[in-house]
């Protein structure tokens, strides 16, 4: 047994803390792609891809080796790009700058300064003001420490179509030509609306995870904007009964709108999905899922509960502003979505628990305390098994660490921070 001094534990702590921000800052070095099965097929899209994108030089463009719904599409080497700083310039907010790392353009909302006399097609250096103190429609050079190089761009809105009085402008401001993470974006405009889809890869191991089948009853908690219950949907083949719930009710309307993009077979209702079990429903009562919530016990096959959380795992993460008090505020409600979860799961039925973040009592400090409390749930082995283990943490052992998928810096995958436990429910609560 190797027994480490206290200094050298917290060495290692503070070493792998550095390695998490460092690794937080930067954008992931490829972007994936989700494929509508229910529309197209993956080599359809791909080839269809590969012919819109010949001409640009570097991209590369091919089949995810384990999903085989997906694509990966890899940042071009930066050293390929023009990232020579010009003496125009664009300032942005945090926001506008993280979705330029992966690819974006900057629409006119991103803006906050433009120096006096840009005009229409000008070659612009971009800057991102990473403390927000630069003021809406500042026209001079930004001088700020905390103003970080993004890229560089060409300019399709002046500062009178952005700055003027009594404007709500929209639309792409500068058209970026290189981003100094490298990355491109394929905007999938030319390929049939709802067949394929930007999605970060633990999101969609997550539904390859709960791995539903044609014919199943099949929940989705925390659903909107429907990422993964068109996810669902797609590997069920639009077979058998599939809900999904979310409590918000400006967020049902994007669940609705990308479901029909999606050609989702999907029943979508508006609720708060601790509050969706009515356990004095008797099995001889003619209530029915299709009723809609709530549901009576032991009414799902699989249930992927996506839960709100602090969303930590973003990449990349420019800076970030939450306090202590919101980030700990999610775990009381991911524990009464988890209880509600147990009693709608059918006996030998699957639970998938997922976070986008990073923190350990959302993730590994979750999963014990549910261990403790619902001894009917076991943790599970996932047969797609790609992420990296879980952190050491109180109430689980080794092999429970191995059956979680993590991403993080160290995983396989270069994506966004996530969390992904795989449960199975062994006999009815009433029983433990
Ligand atoms: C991480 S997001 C879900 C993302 C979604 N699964 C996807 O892949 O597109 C969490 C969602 O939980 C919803 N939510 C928060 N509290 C809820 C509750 N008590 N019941 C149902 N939904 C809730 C939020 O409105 C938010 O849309």
């Amino acid at each position: 047994m190797i027994v480490k001094s206290q200094n050298e534990n917290t060495d290692r702590q503070k070493e792998e803390l550095t390695e998490l921000l460092q690794w937080l800052c930067t954008a992931p070095n490829i972007s994936s792609y989700r494929i509508n099965t229910l529309v197209g097929t993956t080599e359809e899209i791909l080839s269809e891809m590969k012919r819109k994108f010949k001409n640009i030089s570097g991209a590369s463009i091919e089949l995810c080796p384990y999903l085989p719904d997906v694509i990966i599409v890899r940042n071009i080497n930066v050293k390929d790009l023009d990232l020579t700083r010009r003496s125009l310039e664009v300032v942005i907010d945090v926001h506008c700058a993280e979705s330029v790392l992966r690819g974006a353009h900057i629409f006119a909302p991103g803006v906050m300064g433009m120096l006096t006399g840009i005009t229409l097609n000008d070659k612009v250096s971009i800057y991102a003001d990473l403390e927000n103190n630069c003021r809406k429609g500042f026209q001079k050079a930004f001088n700020s420490d905390k103003k970080l190089f993004i890229g560089n761009g060409i300019v399709k809105m002046t500062r009178s179509d952005l700055f003027g009085e009594n404007l709500n402008p929209s639309g792409v401001a500068v058209e970026v030509y290189s981003n100094i993470s490298g990355c491109i974006l394929i905007e999938p405009n030319f390929l049939p609306e709802g067949s394929c889809l930007l999605q970060n890869l633990p999101s969609i191991i997550c539904t390859h995870v709960l791995n539903p089948i044609p014919g199943e009853c099949v929940l989705d908690m925390c659903a909107a904007p429907g990422n993964k219950t068109t996810h669902i949907a797609a590997l069920m083949r639009n077979e058998g009964t599939l809900v999904a719930i979310d409590k918000t009710p400006s967020k049902i309307k994007q669940l609705q709108t990308n479901g029909a993009k999606f050609k989702t077979k999907v029943s979508i209702y508006q609720a708060d999905s601790t509050k969706i079990l009515d356990d004095t429903i008797s099995t001889q009562s003619e209530r029915l899922i299709s009723d809609g919530p709530p549901f009576r016990s032991e009414s799902f096959d699989k249930i992927l509960l996506d839960a709100p959380c602090s969303a930590l795992g973003k990449r990349p993460q420019l800076c970030n502003k939450s306090s202590e008090k919101v980030i700990k505020s999610f775990v009381p409600l991911q524990r009464k979505l988890l209880r509600n979860a147990v009693h709608l799961l059918k006996v030998n039925g699957k639970l998938v628990y997922s976070t986008c973040t990073i923190t350990q009592a959302e993730n590994e400090g979750m999963v014990a305390w549910f261990l403790t409390k619902f001894k009917c749930m076991r943790l599970c082995k996932a047969e797609l098994h790609v992420g990296g283990s879980g952190w050491p943490t109180e109430g689980l052992c080794d092999t429970d660490l191995e059956k979680l998928q993590r991403f993080g810096p160290n995983s396989n995958v270069d994506s966004v921070g996530f969390f992904i436990a795989l449960f199975v429910k062994q006999f009815s609560v009433d029983t433990t």
